[in-house]
Formats: C-alpha cells, structure tokens, sequence
C-alpha cells in the first residue's frame, strides 16, 4: 500500500535529518537524488515529516511512526486519504477541538509541552495559542506595492486564487498558491509576512516625526543593517519614497539575491557591503544615517510554525546567545546615527530576552529615546509572530 511506504519513507528521511540546514532544501536534495517519487508521493512524505515537526518538544520517547500519525491527527482539520489509510480510527475525528483531540491520543499530553520555555516568552503572548499555532501551515502573504494593489488582485482573481484581505495592502494566500507565473513578484507585490509587513506603522511613526518634517527638505539617509535579501528595504523604500539606502549584511551571498530582487523592486541607487556588524560598525566613509534599521539574527521563534523543525531542534541556551548578539550589533549600529536620528529595532522571535531585554539595554546603554515598541502577533491569523521598537537619538 503506497501509503505505508510514504511512512516508511518519512520515518527513514527523519533518521537521516539532524536539523543543520532547512528541511525544506534537505527534503528537496532527497527528491532530486530519488526520481521515482511523483508529485503526490513527494507532497505525502513531505506532509508526514512536517507533522512529526510540528508536535514541537512534545512526546520526546514516542518512536518516530507514532509521532508522525499523532502529529498527522492534530494537524488534521478534516478527513483526509493520508489518515485513512494509515489510522482510520482517527479520521472521522479530524473535526473534534484540539482538547477532544489530545484526550483521544494513545499518550494524551498537555499542549504546553511542544513549546515548553512559557517563562521565557515576551510579555503578551498567550502560550496557548502559540502552542495550538504549531499544528497549522501558517498562509504566503502577499504586500501588495504602491499603485498595484487592484492590479494584483484583478490578476489573482483571473487565475483562480482565492485570497483574503488581511489589512488594505497585505493579502493572505493559501499557502501552495503558485504566483511567480500570474504576477511579478516584487515589482507589483512582495512576498512578506502578515507581521513583518505591520514593521511599515513604525516606519510610519518615524515619516511623520517632528524631526522627519524638520528635515522634509532633505532625502533621509537610511542604512539597513541585516538586510538579508531586502525585505525591509523595500518596505522603507514604499514608505519614505525617496531614500539614501545603504544596505549590509554579514553573508556576503544573501547581497546577491537582495540586488535582485532590488532589480525587480525598481531601486538602483543604493550603497551595499558585506560586514560583520558585531566587531564594528564599520569604516563605511559615509557620514550619519538619519535611520539605522536593525532586522537583528534572532532564534526566528515567531516563524516556527513555517520550519516547525526549528522547534523540535532548538536548544534553549541559544535565546542567550542570539541576545548578547543583538545588543552587540545595537551598540555598534546606534555609533552611525545622527543627533535626532532614529534606530528602528526587530526581531522575529517571542522571547524577551531578544525583545524587551534589548529595549531595556538600549535604554540603559546609550542616549536614546523610546518612542513606541510593538509585539505584532501572528499566531491567531496564520502568521509570524515580530517585535519591533523605535528609538530616537537625543
Ligand atoms: C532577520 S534577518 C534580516 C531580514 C531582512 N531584514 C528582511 O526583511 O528580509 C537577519 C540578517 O542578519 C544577518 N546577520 C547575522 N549576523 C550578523 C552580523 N554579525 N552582522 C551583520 N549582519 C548579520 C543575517 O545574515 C541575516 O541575513
């Protein structure tokens, strides 16, 4: 029965997976290396693992094909051929509430027990609902760009993608949804979290600061620290229009994607570098920046639910380091600011010690303002989980 040997497939990847690089490529490697998997062998198997993933720091002794079928039973939220086949007994129950669902488990275990750090989390952050978010695919969202938003739509419509609204430029796809071939991504839309994109209200308190319409003459000068391949450049590039953008990031390679995609997004006139923002703050023979972003490398907690095998591996000890990290690289970036200027800070993690212990540092460290922080949560709309913080220099 194919549906066995999908198992018996996801069961063996998972002995051959030690967490050190995305499931997603590892799988993915596995495919190409194994042609005979068609398109629905590879969508079940990959399927499988995923739901063994998704039961987080849950049921640690349980042997793997167990863990899959619990995993495949919560994350079910109806009848599907998968359980059918591989525990009948459970399918007509995919609809139950997840509390019904936990008591009809061989080892019933409390929720709490996939994300076991509740005293670590950022103030406001409901456990529960963290947990029960793990169990679900979170949606591909779309922002759409200035002037483009019916545009996209209209083009969304026509091939048949359903989508909703999830804020005036922000749409939610089901997450399979094939869009490289219906729109241009990044020139009419970018792909970008629910949460990420809600960073812009804060670089919109920034654009409509006492000090920006001081300065409204004058083309802010804008140096995005992590850039990585230029999520939140684009965003500022949407909000502020005409900026001095200087880009950096540690990894040389993920410059590459980012002028790409900038190709794309229509911004040729930036300054890029490679640099390790830890050690200094560099010789970058510029003079101040009016705005310093720092999207920091963080545990990446509140994407966990899109590489649910980042839970199952996280060693807590880490929170600390990325932590000793963050307020390096805030030390070092707040050096490149201008009296007045601002430092927007992000992460998208849910533990304090990322969040609001480096607000705490900042304020302790150094002469500036905070003007607002948010916790933007994603987990009740199928989205990440960001904090973000504004500072101004005094
Ligand atoms: C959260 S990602 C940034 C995401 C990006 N801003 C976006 O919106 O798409 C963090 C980035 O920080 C970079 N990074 C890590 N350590 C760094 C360091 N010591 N100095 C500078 N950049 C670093 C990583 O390579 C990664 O690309």
């Amino acid at each position: 029965m194919k549906y066995f040997s999908h198992l018996n497939t996801a069961v063996q990847l998972l002995q051959q997976y030690n967490g050190t690089q995305p499931f997603g490529s590892f799988i993915k490697q596995f495919f190409s290396q194994h042609k005979k998997y068609g398109s629905k062998d590879r969508k079940n198997i990959a399927h499988l693992c995923y739901a063994f993933f998704r039961l987080g720091k849950a049921l640690p002794q349980l042997p793997a094909e167990e863990r899959i079928l619990t995993g495949l039973f919560l994350c079910s939220h109806e009848p599907n051929e998968l359980l059918q086949y591989l525990q009948p007994e459970w399918n007509d129950k995919t609809r139950f509430s997840l509390q019904e669902k936990l008591s009809e488990l061989n080892h019933p275990f409390n929720i709490h027990e996939l994300f076991p750090w509740k005293n670590e989390l950022s103030n406001g952050i409901d456990h529960e609902a963290l947990c029960s978010s793990f169990l679900t695919q979170p949606d591909l969202f779309l922002r759409l760009r200035p002037g483009k938003e019916t545009m996209v739509k209209n083009k969304l419509q026509q091939a048949g993608i359903t989508f909703r609204e999830t804020a005036p430029s922000c749409l939610a796809l089901p997450n399979a949804s094939k869009i490289d071939t219906i729109i241009e991504v990044d020139k009419e839309a970018v792909i970008q979290d629910h949460s990420s994109q809600r960073i812009g209200e804060l670089m919109e308190l920034i654009r409509t600061s006492s000090y920006a319409r001081h300065t409204a003459n004058k083309t802010p000068d804008i140096w995005d620290a992590c850039a990585a391949s230029g999520g939140k450049s684009i965003l500022a590039f949407d909000i502020f229009k005409n900026i001095n953008l200087t880009v950096s990031d540690v990894r040389k390679t993920i410059l590459i994607n980012l002028e790409k995609r900038f190709a794309a997004a229509g911004i040729s006139h930036y300054h890029a570098f490679a640099g390790d923002l830890s050690i200094s703050a560099f010789n970058i023979q510029q003079s101040l920046f009016d705005i310093v972003i720092t999207d920091v490398p963080c545990s990446g907690s509140g994407t966990w639910s899109r590489t649910p095998e980042q839970l199952y591996y996280f060693d807590p000890q880490q929170i600390n380091r990325y932590s000793m990290l963050q307020k390096k690289i805030t030390d070092n970036a707040i050096t490149m600011l201008k009296p007045g200027g601002f430092l927007l800070y992000c992460t998208c993690s849910v533990f304090k010690q990322e969040n609001e212990e480096v607000v705490e540092h900042i304020q302790q460290q150094h002469s500036l303002q905070l003007h607002r922080w948010a916790l933007m949560t994603g987990y009740n709309l199928k989205a990440d989980t960001l904090f973000g913080a504004v500072f101004q220099k005094l």
